[in-house]
């Protein structure tokens, strides 16, 4: 467990989420619920290999089904404005507020084979504000502040080179798993060949 670090999990509204893998979840049926319990899996996948490794999780997020799911495993959440970066850092700033020293992170919610010993490394890796970029090298998946510092988050097309720019420095060990974040059926079949968590894994035979 690491004591000061704590991370925000942004959670978009399941009925707008996801909207590269639309038809993944249904072999292109178009049912908006299967498409939700796929986005829900990914983010609660996601939260239960991050809530071992660090202090606190808090899921950022306005949708009723989330907050549900997360509290019954016992993951705090909180509403947030709209848009991605306006929302972690809502965040950023309660979880700051709680610990003026901590190490304040974002974790974006489609991890669905993150391994708790790949998130733990990279975390230990980071000697100040760091970024993980995603599989492809464009994309953020986790953004690191420094000890009691601003996360100043820049999510978004090209987040990792913004991220880079301003400042961040880019965490780039053996860890597939927290790189493999799932935008489209292709990545979805990534992270299954690195191994889902459950709840993803439970709808892989519909997805397949
Ligand atoms: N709370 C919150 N989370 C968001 C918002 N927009 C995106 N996210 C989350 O940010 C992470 C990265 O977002 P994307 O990978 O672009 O996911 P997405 O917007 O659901 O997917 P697409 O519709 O395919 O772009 C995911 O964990 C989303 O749930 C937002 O407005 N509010
Ligand atoms: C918003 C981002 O996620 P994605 O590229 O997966 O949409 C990002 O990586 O900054």
């Amino acid at each position: 467990m690491r004591r000061q670090v704590d991370l925000v999990v942004p959670v978009k509204t399941l009925d707008r989420a996801k909207t590269r893998l639309l038809g993944a979840a249904d072999r292109g049926a178009g049912d908006p619920d299967a498409h939700a319990a796929l986005a829900l899996a990914l983010a609660l996948d996601t939260v239960t290999a991050a809530a071992g490794v660090v202090r606190h999780v808090l899921a950022v997020t306005s949708d009723p089904a989330v907050v549900a799911e997360l509290t019954a495993l016992g993951v705090e959440s909180a509403p947030g404005p709209e848009g991605l970066n306006p929302a972690l850092r809502h965040g950023a700033a309660l979880l700051r507020a709680r610990d003026p020293r901590s190490v304040v992170g974002a974790l974006q919610a489609d991890l669905p084979a993150l391994r708790a010993n790949e998130l733990a490394a990279a975390i230990d890796a980071a000697a100040g504000r760091a970024y993980c970029p995603d599989r492809q090298g464009t994309g953020t998946t986790l953004l690191l502040s420094a000890p009691g510092g601003e996360l100043d988050p820049r999510f978004g097309v090209g987040s990792a080179d913004a991220h880079a720019a301003s400042g961040a420095v880019a965490l780039l060990g053996p860890w597939p798993s927290l790189r493999t974040d799932v935008d489209t059926a292709e990545d979805l079949g990534l992270a299954a060949v690195l191994g889902l968590g459950s709840r993803t894994a439970a709808l892989l035979p519909v997805c397949g």
